[in-house]
């Protein structure tokens, strides 16, 4: 028989020790026009706190947006592992075993900075071409959201144009997205993020929740017991899928139960 989404969370709530991990943005929040209103639903939130604080139990985010944002709006009481900027940074201090190189900052090179300042002169000349478009600055990067444009075609043509401008500046990593293009300096990914998150925390089993193509870098790393869930209907080489933020959130809450009274019983 089909294993459902239920069931192979009820399993991972099981796990010695867990690391459960989620994107943030199409995840643990569903989309707003500004990207500065997002909030996770007040379900999921209740669920990773709960979880947060229980024994052989890591809660880690791995986002696109920047490490400050995940500190201020997504854990404000610091109990989470945060990975920012698509695994390029890292903030481990959440951890009991306090890893060294807990906080991993960026530091661009003179020659990145460059590259970065002429990345955002393209996407600001994009800007003032498409009304209704917005540049969001990154440590790293830069992206170009559509969002708030009505017109899907004027939306597409717009993304398309962005893409084309990153593409022409060497040395840039550019990113699709949910009504948006990004680029980077760095060649970090999700995937690298999770992987320094599982070294760090030694989990028997892993969970990652993710709605977008850069979380299936993460989804990669997944093998055995772990579980990986696709949020929404784009490609993916997760097992298990939910239909939005709000089911998974629902799911968690459930599951945050489940986790703390498995705990109580492993010795
Ligand atoms: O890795 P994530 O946590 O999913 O972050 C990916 C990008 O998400 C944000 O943009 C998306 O959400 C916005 C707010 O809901 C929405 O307006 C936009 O259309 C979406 O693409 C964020 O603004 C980016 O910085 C993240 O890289």
């Amino acid at each position: 028989m089909t294993e459902t989404v239920s069931d192979a969370l009820a399993r991972a709530a099981g796990a010695e020790h867990l690391l459960i991990a989620f994107d943030f943005d199409g995840t643990l929040a569903p989309f707003t026009e500004d990207p500065a209103d997002s909030r996770p639903l007040p379900e999921a939130r209740a669920a990773l706190d709960a979880l947060a604080v229980l024994p052989r139990t890591t809660v880690a985010i791995i986002s696109g947006r920047p490490l400050e944002f995940l500190r201020d709006v997504v854990d404000p009481d610091r109990h989470m592992v945060l990975s920012g900027s698509h695994g390029a940074e890292m903030d481990l201090s959440a951890l009991p075993d306090l890893p060294e190189d807990a906080e991993h900052d960026i530091n661009l090179t003179a020659e990145q900075l460059a590259l970065l300042d002429r990345a955002v002169d393209a996407t600001e000349d994009m800007v003032s071409r498409y009304p209704g478009s917005r540049a969001e600055l990154k440590p790293a990067g830069v992206c170009f959201h559509t969002r708030p444009i009505k017109d899907a075609g004027v939306s597409e043509r717009a993304l398309h144009e962005m893409t084309r401008a990153y593409s022409a500046l060497d040395g840039l990593r550019i990113t699709p997205g949910q009504q948006v293009v990004e680029c980077s300096v760095l060649s970090a990914t999700k995937g690298d993020g999770l992987r320094i998150i599982k070294t760090a925390a030694s989990p028997d089993v892993t969970v990652f929740a993710g709605d977008d193509v850069t979380d299936e870098d993460a989804m990669e790393l997944l093998t055995g017991q772990d579980l990986g869930i696709k949020v929404g209907d784009k490609e993916t080489v997760a097992a298990q899928r939910v239909s939005g933020p709000q089911e998974l959130a629902d799911l968690l809450g459930v599951f945050a139960d489940q986790r703390a009274r498995a705990v109580t019983s492993i010795k």
